[in-house]
């Protein structure tokens, strides 16, 4: 029996990002090649931002998508979220040359106030919330908050760009294939703060951190270069990453709702008090999903370098928590 249709609302639809997802969500990359799809799209209120969002749904019908079983555009959230399944919260302003992503942290922190709010009034109870809009960890911690009817586990931000980010370093580097790599993680804010960790990551059963056998190359090369790749993308493109935070947030979904078979990947969720993480802060870590849920990989050793690196992404999200403290009360 063919599955019921899921509805998925994507925020920003008429964006970079929207264009590169709407596209792979409708051919099932998303949820699965037997998963029907509804989507709901929201952009501003806005004469030109609808009209782009009505020129991008004339494309998708033109793909004759066969999972597609409806679309919609809104320009509220309130009709935009009811009843979703999954939410991809992509709509805020991007940065531009120069700019740091907490220099966006007032610009966008009202947006997900409001849209926190609607999720909690309309959403499915279920609903899987995708915060990929920046600064990613803690806009999603404001909707959680702004939500205080709805699982705060359910509220979620995209460390899975950084996370290929770093595969795709630790592939160049060791000449090994991707597909080998396990254990990876990201720890903490989606900023150049975080901390990839590859001391636990095996290739072929063999530990990456004695085939790289580096210390220098780790702190000097690999980890500014992971930190600062949305940097050095917008540096070079004079516009932010788009389809690689598409591919991120379609990995991120897919895993969550689908499972990883035992394998560790990264996403930004409200710690539990894992690794002396306060409650509540939406922090990067290794976790394996199974069942639409998530569960952090535990008893993890946690060295010196490793806890300095930690330490300094959290104190980065609990200011930028300061900062906010006005608007989730
Ligand atoms: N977490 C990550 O790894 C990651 C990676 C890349 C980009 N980003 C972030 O994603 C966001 C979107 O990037 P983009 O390149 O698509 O930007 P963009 O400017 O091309 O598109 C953003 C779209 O969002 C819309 N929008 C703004 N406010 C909205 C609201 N309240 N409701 C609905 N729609 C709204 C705008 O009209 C615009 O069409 C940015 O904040 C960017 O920094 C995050
Ligand atoms: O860096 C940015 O501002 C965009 C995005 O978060 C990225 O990592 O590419």
């Amino acid at each position: 029996m063919a599955k019921a249709p899921m509805r998925v609302a994507v925020t920003g639809a008429a964006g970079q990002i929207g264009y590169s997802l709407l596209f792979r969500i409708a051919n099932g990359d998303m949820l699965g090649k037997d998963q029907p799809v509804i989507l709901q799209l929201l952009e501003i209120p806005d004469e030109k931002a609808q009209k782009a969002l009505k020129g991008v749904m004339m494309e998708i019908d033109d793909c004759a998508f066969p999972l597609l079983a409806g679309m919609s555009a809104h320009s509220d959230p309130m009709t935009a979220f009811k009843d979703i399944d999954v939410a991809l919260l992509v709509g805020a302003r991007p940065r531009g040359p120069g700019m740091e992503r907490k220099d966006l942290l007032e610009a966008n922190a009202q947006i997900f106030t409001v849209q926190g709010k609607a999720l909690d009034a309309v959403a499915s109870r279920n609903v899987k919330v995708l915060v990929v809009g920046n600064p990613a960890n803690t806009n999603a911690y404001i909707a959680m908050k702004s939500a205080p009817n709805l699982p705060a586990k359910n509220f979620t931000a995209m460390l899975r760009l950084d996370h290929n980010r770093a595969l795709s370093q630790i592939a160049a580097k060791t000449g090994k294939p991707v597909a080998s790599i396990e254990k990876l993680c990201v720890w903490g804010n989606h900023s150049p703060t975080m901390y990839a960790d590859y001391r636990f990551a095996t290739i072929d059963g063999q530990s990456v951190k004695d085939m790289i056998n580096d210390a220098a190359w780790n702190k000097d090369t690999f980890l500014p270069t992971v930190g600062k790749r949305g940097g050095a993308i917008i540096e070079a493109r004079g516009l932010s990453s788009a389809a690689s935070a598409a591919n991120a947030a379609i990995d991120h979904v897919h895993d969550w709702v689908l499972g990883t078979n035992g394998k560790w990947t990264t996403m930004g969720i409200p710690s539990d008090g894992s690794y002396d993480i306060p409650e509540g802060t939406i922090f990067g870590f290794p976790v394996t999903t199974e069942n639409g849920e998530y569960k952090i990989i535990s008893g993890l050793a946690i060295d010196e370098f490793s806890r300095e690196r930690i330490n300094v992404t959290l104190n980065e999200l609990l200011e930028e928590r300061e900062g906010v403290k006005h608007l989730v009360g």
